[in-house]
């Protein structure tokens, strides 16, 4: 009876071994599942250990959480090289802001992720079943991107909770995913908190996946990735009137970095 299962699920395996080879659709469909698996059991799995030993909502679920993401890297024969983990060293709060490209992202996050930080995110990953449920233990900060106003409300109160909990916030000023190797437009609300609450803005950079995935070319194969943390830009004395140039400055200070990590030339 037991080696009749154990005949079977050889042959599943083997199944979908071939499956992987004869067809790249096939293996990156696979790999991917497999991905959104681990964050769905991992994440059952560490809601009780959040529970037990944080009690509830608090950022310091964040260390747990780290813990496990950062595992999920050898599964998929993914390297992350960090350099400028000093710069994460500032006296009291600060914005972190960061490029976006897929949701592969979330391991190259919780590599680097400084202590008591939070991200802001949209707030659909709210239902993402028990993914949700360790996002909300882990202090995340949801917004409505449909709803400008509502988004600014909530980031102002972000501005004013930060210096009193002293957490630093980590922000995709892309606002969305972009997997073509530059970088989109930034929207302005991280600047806009960094200002208001005074405190320095420090950019982290991770280098174009495009060489080893590709969603559009069911490309995922192992690689690296370059993390590139700069150094932290001030913002204390500036105001509103400062909020665009601050934006532009950042931008292009990510972008030429994004251009040399990945080894593309600047344009
Ligand atoms: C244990 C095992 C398993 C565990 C599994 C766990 C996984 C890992 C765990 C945990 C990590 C979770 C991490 C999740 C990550 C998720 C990532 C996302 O979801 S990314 C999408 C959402 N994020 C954003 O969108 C932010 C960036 N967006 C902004 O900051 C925007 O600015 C926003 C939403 C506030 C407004 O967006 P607008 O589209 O309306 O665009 P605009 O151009 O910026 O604003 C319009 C006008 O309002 C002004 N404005 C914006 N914010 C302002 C403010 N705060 N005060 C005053 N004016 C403001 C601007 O200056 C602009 O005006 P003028 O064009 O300059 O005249
Ligand atoms: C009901 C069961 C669901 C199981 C779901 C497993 C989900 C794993 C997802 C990990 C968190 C991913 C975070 C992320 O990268 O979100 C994308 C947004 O930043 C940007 O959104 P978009 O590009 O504008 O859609």
């Amino acid at each position: 009876m037991e080696l009749g299962w154990l005949l079977w699920g050889a042959a599943v395996l083997l199944l979908l071994h071939v499956l992987m080879e004869l067809s790249p659709a096939v293996n990156f469909a696979l790999r991917i599942g497999f991905y959104y698996l681990l964050f769905f059991v991992c994440s059952a799995f560490t809601v009780p250990v959040c529970l037990l030993v944080n009690g509830g909502r608090t950022v310091k679920n964040m260390r747990i959480i780290k813990t496990v993401v950062k595992t999920f890297k050898y599964f998929f024969g993914l390297r992350f090289e960090v350099k400028g983990r000093e710069n994460f060293e500032v006296e009291g709060p600060a914005i972190i802001v960061s490029n976006h490209q897929s949701i592969l992202d979330m391991m190259g996050l919780m590599e680097v992720l400084p202590d008591d930080c939070v991200q802001v995110a949209k707030k659909e990953l709210m239902y993402a079943g028990t993914v949700g449920l360790i996002i909300y233990l882990g202090g995340v900060i949801f917004i409505n991107r449909k709803s400008t106003s509502s988004a600014k409300m909530v980031m102002a109160e972000v501005a004013k909770t930060m210096a009193t909990d002293n957490v630093k916030v980590w922000v995709y000023p892309e606002g969305t995913r972009n997997c073509t190797g530059d970088l989109l437009p930034f929207k302005k609300g991280a600047f806009h908190i960094a200002v208001q609450a005074q405190v320095p803005v420090i950019p982290v950079v991770y280098s174009s996946f495009t060489t080893f995935y590709n969603p559009k070319k069911n490309l995922f194969t192992s690689g690296k990735i370059k993390v590139e943390v700069l150094p932290p830009i001030e913002t204390k004395g500036l105001t509103s009137d400062d909020v665009s140039d601050l934006t532009d400055r950042c931008y292009r200070t990510m972008r030429e970095t994004l251009f040399r990590l990945s080894g593309r030339p600047g344009e």
